[in-house]
């Protein structure tokens, strides 16, 4: 045989190792499980010499030496996933518990508040609903908003989520992953978007309609109507009124706000231009430490699954066994991992009970890697 051929041969066992290594760790890891319910330590030095003996007793002596050599890495291995799964679901445990004890019953009122946008952007009108008499501090961008939060520079932060004509707003998911942070409230507002212009603006002179691509997406039947006007992209709502008042121009025009529009003293020229009346946009409420308010109903998490068939069915049957909805599954790309995907679900489950809690140190195990993103209520 040459090289070449040899080489395929140890490609095919290597193949069979990795896929049986992963079933042992596995394995492992539902031991640990079991160890963590039954208060039984890692280590069991008994089971691990009669592996050894077993496995050597009638194989060649040099050989022998290799493969006690080999399964003591292997049971390094697996007592270390074991340890981390333990520690992880455990640390989630404590946390959950020292957060019910130690959270305020409702949003505190006199706070300051990170919005992204300008003025009269419509996460600030969620904020407003929110918090009664908050400080707003306006930050340039989504990610301003996360880092606000998390420097301690705000006590929260105000972000959109999810539109229901629309869908998601990823870049809102991806800086989950990217910062730490805890959902503790969310509110759904119903959009209303106006096309508004500068008072000496007609309908005949519109040659550039700014605005964000949400609202530009949930307006896309009415921008129809102006077939020959450029569509610009702008940070936000408020943002392309405030250019639009601000321009020496007299042939631009802005989507937003009702509010929005009186507030950069614009003149509404059509009125609720969004494809369906039934246009709501979902807001986050986050904050830099896990809170657990009265009232909380919902529970999100980011997971990563291992790459074979029937993890993410594990992870679903999880939350079926316990009986709890999955209102949301969102599957979003890794940046630099071509094929691993990272899922964030919302739940409808109630934190302050124990089997939710259960429920999610068992995410823990299941799951490659898994992120506790906060317990709280919608409004
Ligand atoms: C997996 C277990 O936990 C540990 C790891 C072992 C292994 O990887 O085979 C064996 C014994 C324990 O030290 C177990 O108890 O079976």
């Amino acid at each position: 045989m040459d090289i070449q051929e040899l080489r395929a041969g140890i490609d095919a066992v290597d193949n069979q190792i990795r896929e049986l290594f992963t079933r042992r760790m596995d394995l492992s890891s539902q031991i640990a499980d079991y160890k963590r319910a039954n208060k039984l330590p890692i280590l069991d030095r008994t089971r691990e010499r009669e592996i050894l003996a077993r496995l050597t007793a009638d194989q060649d002596p040099d050989l022998a030496n290799y493969t006690r050599m080999l399964f003591k890495t292997l049971f390094d291995m697996s007592r270390a996933y074991q340890s981390a799964r333990m520690g992880e679901s455990q640390q989630l445990e404590e946390q959950i518990k020292s957060a019910l004890e130690s959270s305020p019953r409702k949003l505190p009122q006199n706070v300051t508040v990170a919005c992204q946008g300008v003025e009269g952007a419509y996460s600030q009108i969620a904020c407003d609903k929110l918090f009664a008499s908050a400080g707003v501090m306006f930050m340039d961008s989504f990610e301003g908003v996360a880092r606000a939060v998390g420097s301690g520079l705000c006590d929260y932060g105000i972000l959109p989520i999810e539109n229901n004509l629309y869908g998601s707003v990823n870049e809102v998911y991806d800086l989950m992953r990217r910062h730490s942070f805890y959902i503790v409230r969310s509110i759904k507002l119903r959009i209303n978007h106006s096309l508004v212009v500068k008072p000496e603006t007609k309908g005949g002179d519109i040659r550039e309609i700014f605005s964000h691509e949400q609202a530009i997406g949930q307006c896309s039947e009415f921008l129809k109507k102006y077939p020959n006007a450029k569509v610009t992209i702008c940070e936000n709502t408020a943002m392309a009124a405030k250019r639009v008042a601000q321009s020496d121009r007299s042939d631009t025009a802005a989507i937003c706000s009702a509010e929005c529009s009186e507030l950069y003293g614009l003149k509404q020229l059509h009125r609720d231009i969004q494809n369906s009346d039934n246009n709501y946009t979902r807001f986050i409420c986050i904050a830099r430490n896990l809170q657990i308010l009265e009232g909380v109903n919902k529970v999100s998490i980011l997971f990563r699954v291992p790459h074979r068939p029937g993890s993410l069915y594990e992870v679903l049957s999880t939350f079926a066994t316990v009986g709890v909805n999955v209102s949301k599954l969102e599957s979003r790309p890794i940046p630099g991992h071509d094929f691993d995907f990272l899922f964030y679900a919302d739940v409808d489950a109630d934190c302050r009970e124990e089997q939710t809690v259960k429920m999610l140190c068992d995410l823990t195990r299941c799951t490659e890697e898994m992120t506790f993103l906060g317990a709280y209520s919608e409004a």
